[in-house]
């Protein structure tokens, strides 16, 4: 099951295109790296290939088909800022459940604590915030993990304790990941390739 952009193109505002014709390939247990410079479109890309957003031009493929409209998605995004990615109405444990039975050595591995489980978004700190998406987006029905800045803004501990569980659950079940980031060195020791966007390709 590969994960395809073919031609990719977006646009925010008509004749003002941030990107267009961009070509990417994943494949299952690969862990790619996506550098560029600021403003260059790499969340917008990220967006696309999780299917928050439809590009304007080109298409997203999953296996050669699009992504699925309704129901759990496949290709997971996680980005930078987990408060704006979970719902504050709701309890840490049911924003879990979201992504079906997650395997409870996943939870051990991100040090995700029971007592955390019946607390609400706004009674963890931003790094026990973003262990839950990162656990929420390894669920049972993942192929592909998009990483957008993903532990940016974590300590080195955190950091790596992140990454490690990651790419433990990467090689298990062979899903395929793209590392976005500034951070040169984590795209470096992460990745088997890294996709360079110099320019953007208005
Ligand atoms: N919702 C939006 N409406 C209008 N313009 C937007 C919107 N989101 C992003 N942009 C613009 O699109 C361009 C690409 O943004 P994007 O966030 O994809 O870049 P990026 O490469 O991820 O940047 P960074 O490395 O700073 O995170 C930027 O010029 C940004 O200002």
């Amino acid at each position: 099951m590969y994960l395809e952009g073919n031609g990719l193109g977006y646009s925010y505002r008509k004749g003002s295109w941030i990107f267009r014709g961009k070509e990417l390939v994943i494949a299952p247990g690969e862990v790619v790296g996506l550098e560029g410079p600021s403003g260059c479109g790499k969340t917008t890309l990220a967006r696309l290939l999780a299917g928050y957003d439809k590009p304007h031009e080109g298409k997203v493929a999953l296996n050669g088909e699009p992504l699925p409209e309704h129901g759990y998605c496949p290709v997971q995004l996680v980005f930078q800022h987990p408060e704006k990615a979970v719902n504050p109405r709701w309890s840490m444990q049911r924003i879990l459940q979201e992504a079906g039975e997650i395997e409870p050595g996943i939870l051990r591995s991100l040090a995700i604590e029971d007592v955390w489980l019946s607390r609400w978004p706004n009674e963890l700190s931003g790094g026990e915030l973003q262990r839950f998406c990162v656990a929420r987006a390894l669920g049972p029905g993942t192929r592909f993990l998009i990483a957008d800045e993903m532990t940016t803004m974590l300590d080195a501990i955190s950091q790596a304790q992140i990454w490690t569980t990651v790419i433990e659950v990467v090689q298990k079940r062979n899903l395929g990941v793209l590392v976005i980031s500034h951070e040169r060195n984590l795209v470096r020791r992460l990745c088997s390739r890294v996709i360079q966007w110099n320019e953007p390709s208005k």
